[in-house]
This record gives C-alpha cells, sequence and structure tokens, in this order.
C-alpha cells in the first residue's frame, strides 16, 4: 500500500480525533513519557478514530503495545531497532518504518526490510534535539536513488511552502510536527496541506 504523500505526526489521540475526519490518510501518533495504561488508552483510541476514518496509524516506538493492540505499523529509530523483537513485530503483521540520518544508518535500516525509511532532518528544526545538519533537498534525491522503489519519507523542518520542493527531490510522503500542531489555525493548515499535496496521491 503506498504511503500518503501528507503526514503529520501528533501527540495525543486528542489531535487524532480533530484533524483525521478532516480528510488525513497517514498519521503517527508519537507520545513520549506517558504511562503505560495512557499508552494503551491513547493508541486504542486513535485506531478506533482511524479506522472509522480510513486513516493508516503508525505508532511510534510503542512496538509492544502496538503488537497487543493489533495495529498496523510502527515506527522506529535507529536505537528502537536496537531493544525491537523484529520477529514478533512482523509476525503480527505489522509493517515497520525505520528513522535514518545517514548512510551507516540507511544501510542497518535496509538489513531489517523497512516498508519505508525516513530521512531527516531535511530542514532545521526545533521540535527534536539531533546531532545532524541539516540533510538538505540533495540527500532526498541521493537517498530515493539507493532505494528505489522503497517508500522515501521526509522529515525535519519541512513547511507547507516547502512541500513541493521535497517532493519533487523525491520523497513520497512528507512528516510533519510544527507545522501543523503549532499553527495557529491547525485545522485549516490540515486542509491547507491536503490540498497542497493532491498531485501526489
Ligand atoms: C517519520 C518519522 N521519521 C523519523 C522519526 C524519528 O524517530 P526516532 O529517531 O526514533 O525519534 P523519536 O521520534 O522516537 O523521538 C519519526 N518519529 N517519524
Ligand atoms: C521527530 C523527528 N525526527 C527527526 C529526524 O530527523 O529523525 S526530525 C523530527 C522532528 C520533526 O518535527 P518538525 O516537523 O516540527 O520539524
Ligand atoms: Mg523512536
Amino acid at each position: 500500500m503506498d504511503l500518503d504523500p501528507f503526514y503529520p505526526i501528533v501527540d495525543s489521540s486528542n489531535w487524532i480525533d480533530r484533524l483525521v475526519p478532516l480528510g488525513i490518510k497517514l498519521v503517527q501518533l508519537r507520545i513520549k513519557d506517558a504511562s503505560e495504561e495512557t499508552l494503551r488508552r491513547e493508541i486504542a483510541t486513535s485506531q478506533a478514530t482511524c479506522r472509522k476514518y480510513g486513516c493508516q496509524l503508525i505508532v511510534n516506538d510503542h512496538w509492544r503495545l502496538a503488537v497487543d493492540l493489533g495495529c498496523d505499523y510502527v515506527h522506529l529509530g535507529q536505537e528502537d531497532l536496537a531493544d525491537a523483537d523484529l520477529a514478533s513485530i512482523r509476525r503480527a503483521g505489522l509493517r515497520l518504518g525505520v528513522s535514518t540520518h545517514d548512510g551507516a544508518e540507511l544501510d542497518a535500516a535496509l538489513s531489517v526490510k523497512p516498508d519505508y525509511v525516513a530521512l531527516g532532518p531535511v530542514f532545521p528544526t526545533s521540535s527534536k534535539t539531533l546531532s545532524w545538519k541539516p540533510q538538505g533537498l540533495e540527500k532526498i534525491e541521493g537517498w530515493k536513488r539507493k532505494i528505489g522503489d522503497l517508500p522515501l519519507v521526509a522529515i525535519g523542518g519541512i513547511t507547507l511552502e516547502r512541500s513541493r520542493d521535497v517532493l519533487q527531490s523525491g520523497a513520497n510522503s512528507v512528516a510533519i510536527i510544527s507545522d501543523v500542531t503549532k499553527n495557529s489555525t491547525p485545522d485549516q493548515r490540515t486542509l491547507d496541506w491536503i490540498a497542497e499535496t493532491q498531485d501526489w496521491r
């Protein structure tokens, strides 16, 4: 299944309940620092909303709960990968997205046969502290040449205004946090994103 070109990342089921009904078809739930009970509830609520609206839900980090709750997709970073039981993730039928920031990480990601690879940070971001410099659009082109048909997600500092350049450089999907959730009108911004990415759908 293809990834939608617009891939917002949010930190609660409240955001999912608010934004998914607007027409989002791919969303990541990325919750840091919550109890297992809260995480379980947040994932289950998000899953119900996403199922209702035909949106693909990707659970960040919490692969055990994603397996337990019968989710479709998890996203893991390189450190997450080291701890994850990939066999049980695959046995449960979950698809897997993996973060990459340099060539060695890309090789590591490809070795686990992911369903997509993410490259970041494309531009400076204030949503996560990273030790990598912004990669720039050329890196997207290089990553895409290397991975071929495997879907490529671009992340980090991407705005609606930069989205066309990112997609034209070879990304199949654009993952964003602040451009929607820190916008003064997140609902309108979401609708604008859906319209702006229509040519890639
Ligand atoms: C689509 C996408 N790309 C990259 C990340 C970052 O994952 P990770 O490196 O594991 O960092 P955290 O998001 O867990 O802080 C992502 N979540 N999604
Ligand atoms: C969570 C995350 N991971 C990144 C990576 O490069 O792996 S960049 C990033 C933050 C993306 O947020 P924003 O759209 O607000 O820049
Ligand atoms: Mg992670």
